[in-house]
């Protein structure tokens, strides 16, 4: 990093503890042409200075909806929005503290990199000198030094998304809020900018907000998620929190992959259920929702299994189906007394692998399981 970022860091970040944003039974329902649709449906959210937050969910779920409320472009039909403890849902986009860097980049296309970056000082009337000040430091911390004369057209998608990004920065909003920035670069850059936009919003320390349908970008950048369905928030929490304890079997089929065992509870106690699956009494932890003698679905992710053939002529509780290799490991599906599971096994030499039919038995840390009430 330059001498001049962390001026400009320092400046950003003056006000410490700004940019704590809350969102009160956010709502929003469009007139579609069946009706009214509840597009976000009475959200609740608390988003500390500086956090990194990440709305995720299917297609349709209400994410871009809630960011644009936030944002300012979209009305919302109830609810409140709170900047630091004031509401701004009555203030205009501009006005708003916030912002917004796009998928498509939104750039000028006839204004230089120098330009487009500069423009939001220019609305905001500074002074010639502040606005050059600034504009070389948002300039320096995106690495975009040497491409400023350059017009947008003449970038890669990479440079140009860093240059959005630099825009956004050098007005020194309160909240940044991303929409689904990354989805127009190949895997490679996707992963490269992930890196460089939590490097810059920490540095920073800017409240940001940031919508993606793609889990694995949500679990390697955000402090918390927000796992959303049907407008409806289904859980808040940390990637590791959401990953091992996920609040529902939606959450838990939507992050990664999952295995569903089911289990009927035979006693519930302590946070800990005994449940008897694949022929096994176990004890393992549970949703608080659990309760003894309700259908309930054990969620084992397939790199916490294992195989364990059975040699001797047994039987064990499980077939293989089929093996696939994926370079790291080895995907096989195995058919159970307990339907169809999938073992996610490390490092195995595909010369080696079980084959089709072999009888097996299918073991897990019971710790590492957790069992969910059926939605
Ligand atoms: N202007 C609109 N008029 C009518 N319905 C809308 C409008 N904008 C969004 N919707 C509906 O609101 C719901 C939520 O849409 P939204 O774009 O917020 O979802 P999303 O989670 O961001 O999905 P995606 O990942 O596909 O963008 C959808 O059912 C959508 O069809």
């Amino acid at each position: 990093m330059t001498v001049a970022a962390p001026a400009m860091a320092a400046s950003a970040t003056r006000e410490t503890g700004s940019g704590r944003l809350q969102l009160e039974a956010l709502t929003k329902r469009f007139h579609g042409r069946t009706g009214l649709v509840t597009a976000v449906d009475q959200v609740d959210l608390d988003v500390q200075p500086g956090e990194f937050i990440t709305l995720l969910g299917p297609s349709g779920c209400g994410k871009t909806t809630t960011l644009r409320m936030v944002a300012g472009f979209e009305d919302a039909s109830g609810g409140r929005i709170m900047l630091d403890g004031k509401d701004i849902d009555n203030l205009p986009p501009q006005r708003r503290p916030m912002a917004m860097v796009f998928q498509s980049y939104a750039l000028f296309p006839h204004l230089s990199v120098a330009e487009n970056i500069a423009y939001g000082l220019k609305l905001q009337r500074k002074r010639k000198d502040e606005i050059s000040a600034a504009m070389r430091m948002a300039v320096t911390s995106m690495n975009l030094v040497g491409l400023e004369d350059r017009s947008p057209h003449e970038l890669s998608g990479g440079q140009q998304q860093r240059v959005a990004l630099a825009r956004a920065l050098v007005v020194q909003p309160k909240v940044l809020l991303f929409d689904e920035p990354l989805s127009n670069l190949d895997a490679k850059l996707r992963n490269a900018m992930r890196a460089e936009i939590r490097r810059i919003q920490k540095m920073f320390g800017i409240t940001s907000m940031y919508v993606t349908h793609d889990q694995d970008e949500a679990m390697s950048m955000s402090d918390r998620i927000v796992v959303m369905n049907k407008g409806k928030v289904e859980q808040v929490a940390t990637p590791g929190e959401i990953y091992a304890r996920p609040a529902s079997v939606f959450v838990a089929d939507f992050i990664g992959r999952a295995n569903f065992l089911e289990a009927v509870p035979e006693r519930v106690s302590g946070g800990m259920a005994t449940v008897t699956v694949l022929d096994r009494q176990i004890t393992v932890p549970a949703h608080p929702k659990v309760t003894t003698g309700t259908q309930g679905a054990l969620m084992v992710r397939p790199e916490n299994a294992r195989l364990v053939p059975v040699t001797n002529g047994g039987t064990g509780i499980g077939v293989v189906l089929r093996s696939t290799f994926h370079g790291p490991n080895i995907d096989y599906e195995v058919e159970t007394t307990g339907g169809t599971v999938t073992v996610t096994e490390p490092g195995v030499d595909p010369r080696e692998a079980l084959g089709e039919g072999v009888n097996v038995n299918v073991t897990f840390d019971p710790l590492r399981a957790y069992l969910l009430t059926r939605d």
